[in-house]
């Protein structure tokens, strides 16, 4: 079988004296969408930080096409490819929809072209993802709506040429004509541009129309791994809901 793309080894990670995620095993094979999902708190914000190096591992390993990246910093892991949609977004407020999408483009420096991609500017196919954004390419972060931002925000981290995308509940806050909007460009990120999505989601249809399997977590360590598509999300709904 091919080498994921992602892949965790007894991952574990803590702040301070104060242990978070144990043992956590992952695989997120190239072109997959998977949703981790679980309550509050059980520490899938915290997955996706160590996986971007915001987070160091204190156990474990984690490789990224092929190469062992688990003593990388967050810049270097974002020059390697790993793109991420914070939750709440976190848009510039004092810059414009352009500007913030150069913020992007920071990822590219160091890399083969990267030079002559951050002078070749914003690639065109982000608004053609999200045409939104170029009618709006002008006006200031902090006045856009939340599906506007939500928008910006991947169109951002897909600036830097990610060819993984993480998500950390990209519905929560919006209204539901734009979430519609939002996984139609989510799909696209995956038909067109080929990259691979791990998504955090709380909001479970969501998460079982939008990723090809899910990982559930509870306490700290996923618990449980399957298919969207043989199993319902009711039936995984329990571990889940409060
Ligand atoms: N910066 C931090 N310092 C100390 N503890 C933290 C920090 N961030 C999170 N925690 C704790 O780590 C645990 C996991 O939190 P995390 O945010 O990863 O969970 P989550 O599953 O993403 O929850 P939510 O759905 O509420 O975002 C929680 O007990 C939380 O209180």
């Amino acid at each position: 079988m091919a080498e994921p793309l992602l892949k965790l080894d007894g991952v574990a990670t803590s702040y301070g004296q104060s242990q978070v995620l144990w043992d956590i095993d992952l695989d997120v094979p190239a072109g997959s969408a998977v949703a981790l999902i679980g309550r509050n708190g059980v520490g899938k914000t915290t997955l996706l930080k160590t996986i971007i190096g915001a987070q160091r591992l204190t156990a474990g390993r984690m490789t990224f096409q092929g190469r062992d990246v688990s003593a990388l910093g967050p810049h270097q892991r974002a020059r390697a490819g790993i793109g991420f949609v914070p939750q709440g977004r976190h848009i510039f407020p004092h810059l414009t929809v352009r500007e913030n999408l150069e913020t992007g483009l920071s990822a590219l420096a160091g890399r083969a072209g990267g030079a002559g991609a951050i002078k070749a500017g914003i690639p065109d196919h982000i608004f053609d993802l999200f045409p939104k954004l170029a009618q709006i390419s002008n006006r200031k972060g902090g006045v856009l709506s939340g599906g506007e931002q939500q928008q910006l925000a991947i169109g951002r981290a897909l600036a830097g040429q990610s060819s993984l995308l993480l998500l950390d509940e990209p519905t929560e806050g919006i209204q539901p004509s734009v979430v519609q909007q939002i996984e139609d460009a989510l799909r696209r990120v995956r038909a067109e541009l080929g990259v691979t999505v791990l998504i955090v989601e709380q909001y479970l249809d969501f998460a079982w129309s939008f990723a090809d399997s899910y990982r559930v977590m509870q306490r700290g360590r996923i618990i449980r791994a399957g298919s969207t598509r043989e199993e319902t999300a009711a039936e995984v709904a329990h571990l889940v809901n409060i």
